[in-house]
């Protein structure tokens, strides 16, 4: 299903400190991701306890993602239930365990997936992001993939499709032209050094999705 009639969400993603997250809350985000739980190296991990400290301040109506790859799909519940999530965002599950997870979650449910195996995973998550995975499962490549394929598979779905892999300000608007998707997911593109996002990247990546907004910096909502 193409969503080229309406408005690109945007998530900004492997943010790992409060000011990275209000710099894209500010900057017009609809999603904040929080990288927790990961068997990949990377600079964007963070503890449980900071992603839910994180989830917990981020503002309404703005969704919180945890980004995770769970062993299964107890470790999983275990991960939302500490963290506190809107979303999900699961790698490495087979598609039954992405099923069984959704059935015990009320955190919608995003599955990454490739663009070849996408189709297994539709009818069991709410929203594919479609990634240039690793040989682990795992995003933050930085690396583009075939988006004329990504395309076919956003007509071919009818679940949300989210794009995700080698995203830039640069190329995030030819990107939406030629996919279409639902929403766009940036980590490693808007960084200007491993884990620290950069606020001109941001703020570009997000006029460039059509997405900006400028809102005011955030107060803290806790009484
Ligand atoms: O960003 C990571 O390091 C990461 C590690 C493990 C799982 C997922 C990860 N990131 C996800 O991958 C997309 C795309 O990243 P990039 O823009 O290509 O760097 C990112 O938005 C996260 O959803």
């Amino acid at each position: 299903m193409t969503h080229s009639d309406s408005r690109t969400r945007v998530k900004i993603c492997g943010l790992t400190t409060a000011a990275d997250r209000d710099l894209a809350v500010t900057a017009g985000a609809d999603a904040v991701g929080f990288i927790s739980g990961v068997s990949v190296d990377t600079p964007r991990e963070i503890s449980a306890e900071t992603a839910a400290t994180l989830v917990e301040t981020t503002p309404p109506f703005v969704s919180t993602v945890l980004v995770t790859m769970p062993d299964d799909v107890s470790d999983a519940l275990e991960r939302i239930d500490r963290v506190g999530p809107d979303a999900v965002q699961v790698h490495g599950l087979s598609p039954s365990a992405v099923a069984a997870l959704a059935g015990e979650t009320d955190a919608a449910v995003l599955a990454a997936v490739t663009a070849a195996n996408s189709p297994d995973y539709e009818s069991v998550a709410d929203a594919l992001v479609v990634d240039s995975l690793d040989d682990d499962g795992a995003g933050g490549t930085g690396e583009t993939h075939d988006w004329e394929r990504a395309r076919d598979r956003v007509e071919a779905l009818d679940s949300p499709v989210v794009l995700a892999g080698g995203l830039t300000p640069d190329n995030v608007g030819a990107a939406i032209e030629t996919v279409a998707p639902y929403g766009v997911d940036v980590a490693s593109g808007v960084e200007r050094s491993s884990g620290h996002k950069d606020p001109a990247a941001v703020r570009s990546f997000l006029g460039r999705a059509g997405t900006r907004t400028d809102r005011p910096e955030p107060t803290d909502p806790t009484p």
